[in-house]
């Protein structure tokens, strides 16, 4: 199948109407009116972001999902996405239909649809990128930089589950339950949360929770303090013990929110959570650097503090 019979077979059905039936050089996109649009990219590729066994249709929905989350994290509602593909030749027809089974499942709970994309060939390993195409309230968009000295420190959900689960995949670690390799595989992003007004800064986790702290310190000119044991974990991470403590704070995939909070927000920030468990890990103080710190205030020392691509 060629590249123009793949597009109308596997990818037309998925069209959103602005993607004009795939059948244009380009979507056309009337943004909802009095609207701001927000526009993210994040690509994932065979061997850095998910493994080649893994299942597609997890592979394209997580590929949504971390785009949802950079949405998320800018307090933006998802309109819709474009997706690229380079597949090498020996990618079978079922990987395909895998893939864009997980592309419809995700565009129905989240409510998108696709915009457009582009086709290539890849030599060896699959190459994949969505770019999500979202909307927020005129200047209510929640940046990085709105940190101040005194606000609390909040993550949603649990830290960590993620990097084990990968741990788990790997085979070096026992996963009895499943919980956490379904963490690593399908994250989820907590889109839809009334944050604006609420927050002064938000970091989606990418990275890790302290590399991505150390993204909001920098971009609001501040230091911070978390204390390591009120980072919020799962059971199935809690039933690994202590020595787990550096991959849950660094190890990252999670796609939760890290979030800045005036106290007096706090009740608010509940509020706007419901049944999402928030939970607050430490404060951002006067400085330049992320301290973590154990219940009786020691420093931790973390031989690494996230994810980075080289
Ligand atoms: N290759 C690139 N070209 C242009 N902008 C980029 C590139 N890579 C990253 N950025 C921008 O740099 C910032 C940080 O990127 P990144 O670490 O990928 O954020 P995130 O973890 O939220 O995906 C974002 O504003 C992103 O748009
Ligand atoms: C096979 C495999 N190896 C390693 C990881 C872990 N991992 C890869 S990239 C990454 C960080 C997030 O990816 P990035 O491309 O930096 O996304 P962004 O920060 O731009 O959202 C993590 C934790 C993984 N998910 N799969
Ligand atoms: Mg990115
Ligand atoms: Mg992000
Ligand atoms: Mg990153």
């Amino acid at each position: 199948m060629d590249e123009f019979a793949r597009i109308a077979a596997y990818f037309t059905p998925l069209a959103a109407e602005a993607g004009r039936g795939l059948a244009d050089d380009a979507a056309v996109l009337a943004p909802p009116p009095g609207r701001e649009l927000v526009l993210t990219v994040d690509q994932m590729l065979e061997g850095v972001h998910f493994l080649p066994a893994d299942d597609p249709a997890l592979v394209a929905r997580k590929l949504l999902r971390r785009n949802l989350s950079d949405l998320a994290a800018m307090g933006a509602l998802p309109l819709g996405y474009l997706l690229t593909t380079a597949l090498p030749k020996t990618v079978p027809r079922s990987w395909l239909t895998a893939f864009v089974t997980g592309l419809a499942q995700d565009q129905s709970i989240f409510g998108i649809g696709l915009f457009g994309g582009d086709t290539s060939s890849s030599r060896t390993d699959i190459g994949l990128t969505a770019t999500l195409i979202g909307h927020v309230a005129p200047g209510q968009a929640l940046p990085r930089n709105g940190a101040r000295a005194g606000d609390r420190i909040f993550v949603t959900g649990t830290i960590g589950d993620a990097a084990l689960g990968l741990e788990a995949r790997q085979g070096r670690l026992a996963d009895p339950s499943g919980w956490l390799t379904r963490r690593s595989l399908l994250p989820d992003p907590r889109v839809g949360l009334r944050l604006a007004g609420i927050v002064s800064a938000a970091i989606d986790i990418s990275d890790g929770l302290v590399q991505d702290l150390g993204h909001l310190c920098r971009g609001s000119g501040l230091g911070a303090v978390i204390e390591a044991e009120k980072v919020p974990l799962s059971v199935e991470a809690a039933a690994l013990g202590p020595a787990y403590l550096e991959t849950r704070l660094t190890g990252g995939d999670d796609y939760e929110l890290l979030l800045a909070v005036p106290p007096q927000h706090i009740a608010a920030l509940r509020e706007a959570c419901g049944v999402l468990p928030v939970t607050e890990i430490g404060m951002f103080q006067a400085g330049s650097t992320v301290q973590v710190v154990s219940g009786s205030g020691e420093p931790l020392r973390l031989s690494d503090l996230g994810w980075r691509h080289f």
